[in-house]
């Protein structure tokens, strides 16, 4: 016996099994009558967001399980596809294969994929743009850039014991931490669960598998309560990855020119472009206060940078003058030595003129830089040696 298939029939179930698989709602049956009211009442309406579930993959209903609403790009009046409003923030919802999505930001293309925008209170943005002020991916994005990430931020609230991220899931957002939050980084390691690090009240995670399409490298579990600002893996790609195919262009020969670099391979140094920011500093600012904690380390791309430091014996002598105990100039690095050793900053550091520096986060510094761990050693141990002949007695630098 044939049975003949209705048409129309497939492409109906598809439009809705995607949505079901993009936004993951707890009740099936209730999100079917949200989703084919929708489709009904578009279908009537010949409104914005019309058409047949399955005509553009799915994207043939608006939907809106939270408030949430979408911009067009650029001034054009927008039609079917551009105006789908994506699925409304995922509570760590684990996507589903990520493999088939194409996306090379080498490419020019034209930004025709539609804006997501959670509106915010003035208090929310405040307090929202406070957490992104020091995320390093976010320093080389211009202005329109930042602010339409700000956009589409949204807001989440964790409990102990949550996991934000599991590893080997696709990736569906990054995440800022704002102000309040600790928060394990768990690998696999030989079958274990191993704590490699951790982020304290700040910093951001979540961005590998959007940028390089891979699996969740990291679990990432909420140790007390905190508050993270998320953003959607389709805008964090649309204006992230834009900026690095840029920022690529911008620093493949310096960072080539960085001596300490050198034994990188090539895809190393470009996943260390991938992940940092850029940060300019006014004649005599202080770039890093000996004794603070220490979360980032330095390149300096211009300028100068002056290393100074209180030594305790100094200290009790000369009522706590700082010494000039190095200069750091374009290719040299500092901020290093805090890292490695896992304690506060050893010094202080100044800018001598306008100055601009990379800079890399603690955990791409684990993540990254572990080749190069050696040469940095070998670097501490010549410190070592320049403090006993400015101070005239032996400082302990190592952890
Ligand atoms: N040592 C680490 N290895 C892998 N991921 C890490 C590490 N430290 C921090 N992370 C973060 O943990 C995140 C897990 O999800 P992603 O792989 O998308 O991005 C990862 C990084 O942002
Ligand atoms: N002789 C020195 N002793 C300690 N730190 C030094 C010295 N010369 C340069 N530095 C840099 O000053 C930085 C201060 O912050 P860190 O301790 O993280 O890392 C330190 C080094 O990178």
């Amino acid at each position: 016996m044939s049975i003949e298939i209705p048409a129309g029939l497939t492409e109906l179930l598809q439009g809705y099994t995607v949505e079901v698989l993009r936004q993951r709602p707890p009740d099936l049956v209730e999100f079917a009558v949200r989703y084919f009211t929708r489709l009904r009442e578009s279908k009537t309406t010949g409104g914005v967001g019309s058409g047949t579930a399955g005509k553009s993959g799915g994207k043939g209903v608006m939907f809106d399980g939270e408030p949430m609403q979408t911009e067009p790009n650029g001034d054009e009046e927008d039609d079917d596809d551009s105006d789908f409003e994506p699925p409304p923030p995922s509570r760590f919802n684990r996507r589903v294969s990520v493999c088939a999505e194409a996306y090379n930001p080498d490419e020019e293309e034209e930004d025709t994929e539609p804006r997501v925008v959670h509106p915010k209170t003035d208090e929310q943005r405040c307090r929202l743009q406070e957490a992104c002020r020091d995320i390093l991916l976010f320093k080389t994005l211009d202005q329109e850039q930042f602010s339409q990430v700000l956009d589409a931020m949204f807001e989440l609230r964790v409990q102990p014991q949550e996991h934000i991220i599991d590893q080997g899931d696709d990736g569906d957002n990054f995440y800022v931490i704002e102000r309040c939050g600790v928060f394990d980084i768990v690998v696999q390691k030989d079958g274990q669960g191993c704590c490699v690090g951790q982020y304290n009240n700040k910093g951001s995670f979540g961005e590998l598998a959007l940028m390089y399409n891979t699996p969740r490298a990291a679990t990432i579990i909420a140790t007390t309560e905190g508050a993270l600002w998320g953003l959607d893996r389709a805008t964090f790609r649309r204006l992230i990855l834009k900026n690095n195919a840029k920022k690529r262009r911008m620093y493949e020969t310096f960072i080539e020119s960085v001596p300490l670099l050198k034994s990188l391979e090539v895809s190393e140094r470009m996943k260390i472009v991938d992940v940092l920011g850029v940060k300019v500093f006014q004649d005599a600012e202080k770039i890093i206060m000996q004794g603070d904690k220490a979360d980032c380390f330095f390149i300096v791309e211009s300028g100068e940078v002056k290393i100074m430091m209180k030594s305790k014996t100094n200290a009790d002598k000369q009522d706590n003058v700082e010494v000039e105990i190095a200069r750091c100039s374009r290719g040299q690095y500092f901020g290093e030595l805090a890292l490695v050793t896992n304690k506060p900053r050893a010094a202080s550091a100044y800018a001598v003129g306008d100055v601009k520096c990379l800079i890399i986060d603690v955990q791409a510094f684990e993540r990254l830089l572990g080749p190069c761990k050696e040469i940095m050693k070998r670097n501490i141990a010549h410190y070592e040696e320049q403090l006993v002949a400015l101070f005239g007695s032996s400082m302990d630098l190592r952890d």
